[in-house]
């Protein structure tokens, strides 16, 4: 059987003044080495893209992490300046990718930003810095210039007992995470269920409930450390044994 292929939605980013629709090489190639699929990224436009379209030509769909936001209005809020940075372009894309996904039951992970966009794109809510909520851990990476200080695994997770995660890490309880995010769920999406908490009670993974293949999003950065991370290489290896097996039954 060929590779099998996940769509990754682009971020719209500008480098040296040009437009560039962009995916970290940390995602798509956790995706090629731990996985074991191919990663089609997906242009980041606002308008024009066609999910189905998309999806029709992929075994998996990836929304990998990014240090844009999704923009408020997407789940009922006025924007702010701090909301920003924006990726409009990418939440056009992302958000009905992800619908559409579930709906026709292709693998699903979504990383980070990805686990927001799954959230807003099933009805839920994002709450901003949370950092600044009394009691709540600050989750954003330390001011480095070193990617694997910034991704260094530092932060404790507790995955619920009988979890998808867990089913997919064979283990709950206790896993240590890497973290870099300020935004995180405010009202959880009515059609998902919680995985996994941070001690302080930030919501760090989810799953789709009534999902028929693999359909979860994590807060924490699996990508970065699939290779060497035992709980980030099992999420990434599942989710390929999941992509392998949608793409088997679309063979017949
Ligand atoms: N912007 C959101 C999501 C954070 C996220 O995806 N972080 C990825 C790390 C960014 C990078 O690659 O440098 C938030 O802040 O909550």
């Amino acid at each position: 059987m060929p590779k099998p292929v996940v769509a990754v939605p682009a971020d719209l980013k500008t480098i040296d003044g040009v437009a560039w629709h962009a995916a970290q090489n940390q995602y798509v190639k956790a995706a090629l080495t731990v996985a074991e699929v191919m990663s089609f990224i997906v242009p980041a436009f606002e308008h024009g893209n066609d999910a189905d379209a998309i999806l029709d030509h992929v075994d998996g769909l990836l929304v990998s992490g990014s240090a844009s936001n999704v923009h408020p209005s997407l789940y009922g809020r006025q924007a702010v300046e701090k909301d920003g940075p924006f990726d409009p372009g990418r939440d056009a894309t992302s958000l009905p990718l992800i619908r559409r996904a579930i709906e026709r039951g292709i693998p699903l992970l979504a990383i980070c930003r990805g686990l927001q966009e799954l959230n807003v794109a099933l009805g839920g809510s994002l709450q901003g810095e949370i950092q600044e909520n009394e009691g709540t851990w600050d989750h954003r990476s330390p001011e480095t210039p070193d990617r694997d200080e910034a991704f260094a695994i530092r932060q404790s997770v507790i995955v619920r007992e009988g979890s998808c995660i867990a089913n997919y890490l064979g283990l709950s309880g206790e896993i240590r995470v890497n973290s870099l995010h300020r935004q995180a769920i405010a009202e959880t999406a009515p059609g998902l269920q919680v995985e996994a908490t941070a001690p302080d009670g930030t919501i760090e993974a989810v799953s789709v409930i009534g999902a028929r293949t693999f359909a979860c999003g994590v807060q924490w950065h699996p990508e970065y450390w699939a290779e060497t991370d035992h709980p980030s290489r099992q999420l990434f290896a599942a989710f390929g044994d999941a992509v392998r097996a949608y793409a088997a039954s679309k063979a017949g």
